[in-house]
C-alpha cells in the first residue's frame, strides 16, 4: 500500500492490469482529422464525445489508456475539463490512466506539475504521468517523490519513437561520477533503475522506449532489463511498428513492455464495438509478441 494507505504502488497495479488484459495501452489522441472522420465537430463537445466513446469501448477491457494532453489543451479550459472526465472515467472503469503531458522543468516548477498531475485530489491526477528528463533527471525529483508517495507512476522519456530523438538521446558524455563515456539514454535508464531497485513485481518509474527505435537500446548501451520498471512502447500501429519490432527492440525486457497504440485503434471508431474489437485485437497481438 502507498503511504496514503489507499493505493498499491503503480508498478504492482500495472503488472496486475497487464496480466489481466494484455500489455496494451490505448492512446486517446483526438486529432482534428479523427474528429472529422468520426463525424464530430472540432470543438470541446466533439472532443468530449470522442474521448468518452473511447472510454466506453475500452474501459475495463484494456490495461491502460493514455490521453494525450495536447489534444485536450488545444480546446482550452473546456478541453482540460474533458481530460478531467477521462481521468474520472478511467477510475470508475478500473482502467489505469497514463496522462501523456510530457512535463519537465526546473525542480521548483516541477513541484507544481506534480501537484497538478500526481497529487491526490487533483482532477488531472491519473495513475501515471509522462515526463521529460532533459532538464536533468534530478529536476524530476518532486514528481518522483510525489508519485511514489501517492501510489502513482512516471514514464520518463528515454529512447523516443521519433527519429529526431537520436540527436539528444544517443549523445555520449562522460559520466559525472566515473568519467566513463555514457549515452544520455543509458544515463536516464540507470537513474530509473536506481529508483526501482528492489521493487517487486515492477518498479513505478518507467521509461518511454519507442517500438520504432530498432537496435538503439543496444547501440546506446541502455540496459532495459536492469530498469526493473515498465517500458511504455509507443509507435505501434500508425508509426509502423508491429509484433516483429516489439520483439526486436525489447528482447529480454519484453515482459515489462506496455505497447501503446493511438491512431491504429482510434481509426476503427466511432462505432463502439468496432473500436473495442480493434483494441482487443491489438492487445492480443501485443501479448503474442511480448509473451
Ligand atoms: O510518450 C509518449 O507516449 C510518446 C513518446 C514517443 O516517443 N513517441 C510517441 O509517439 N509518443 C506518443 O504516443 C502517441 C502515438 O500515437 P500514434 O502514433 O497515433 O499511435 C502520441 O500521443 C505521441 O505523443
Amino acid at each position: 500500500m502507498s503511504a496514503a494507505g489507499e493505493r498499491a504502488p503503480f508498478g504492482a497495479r500495472l503488472a496486475a492490469a497487464m496480466a489481466a488484459h494484455g500489455p496494451l495501452c490505448v492512446g486517446i489522441d483526438p486529432h482534428a482529422s479523427l474528429l472529422d472522420a468520426w463525424g464530430l465537430p472540432d470543438d470541446a463537445e466533439g472532443l468530449r464525445r470522442f474521448a468518452l466513446t473511447v472510454m466506453e469501448a475500452v474501459g475495463g477491457r484494456v490495461a491502460a489508456v493514455k490521453p494525450q494532453a495536447a489534444f485536450f489543451e488545444r480546446h482550452g479550459s473546456r478541453g482540460l475539463a474533458v481530460l478531467e472526465e477521462v481521468v474520472a472515467a478511467g477510475r470508475d472503469a478500473g482502467t489505469l490512466v497514463v496522462v501523456d503531458a510530457k512535463r519537465g522543468d526546473i525542480g521548483s516548477t516541477m513541484g507544481a506539475y506534480a501537484d497538478a498531475f500526481l497529487r491526490d485530489g487533483s482532477p488531472l491526477a491519473g495513475d501515471a504521468l509522462t515526463v521529460s528528463p532533459f532538464l536533468g533527471f534530478g529536476s524530476l525529483a518532486p514528481a518522483v517523490d510525489l508519485a511514489l508517495t501517492a501510489g502513482r507512476g512516471l514514464f520518463v522519456l528515454c529512447l523516443t519513437s521519433n527519429p529526431e530523438g537520436r540527436d539528444v538521446q544517443h549523445a555520449v558524455a562522460p559520466d559525472p561520477t566515473t568519467g566513463a563515456p555514457r549515452s544520455v539514454a543509458a544515463a536516464v535508464a540507470a537513474q530509473a533503475a536506481a529508483l526501482n531497485a528492489g521493487a517487486h513485481p515492477l518498479g513505478s518509474v518507467g521509461l518511454v522506449v519507442g517500438a520504432t527505435v530498432g537496435d538503439a537500446a543496444r547501440s546506446t548501451g541502455t540496459d532495459l532489463v536492469a530498469v526493473n520498471g515498465p517500458l511504455l512502447a509507443p509507435g505501434v500501429g500508425a508509426q509502423g511498428a508491429g509484433p516483429d519490432e516489439l520483439r526486436a527492440v525489447f528482447g529480454e525486457a519484453r515482459g515489462r513492455v506496455l505497447a501503446s497504440s493511438s491512431r491504429g485503434v482510434l481509426r476503427a471508431g466511432p462505432d463502439v464495438s468496432s473500436l473495442r474489437a480493434a483494441a482487443l485485437r491489438a492487445a492480443q497481438e501485443a501479448a503474442a509478441a511480448l509473451g
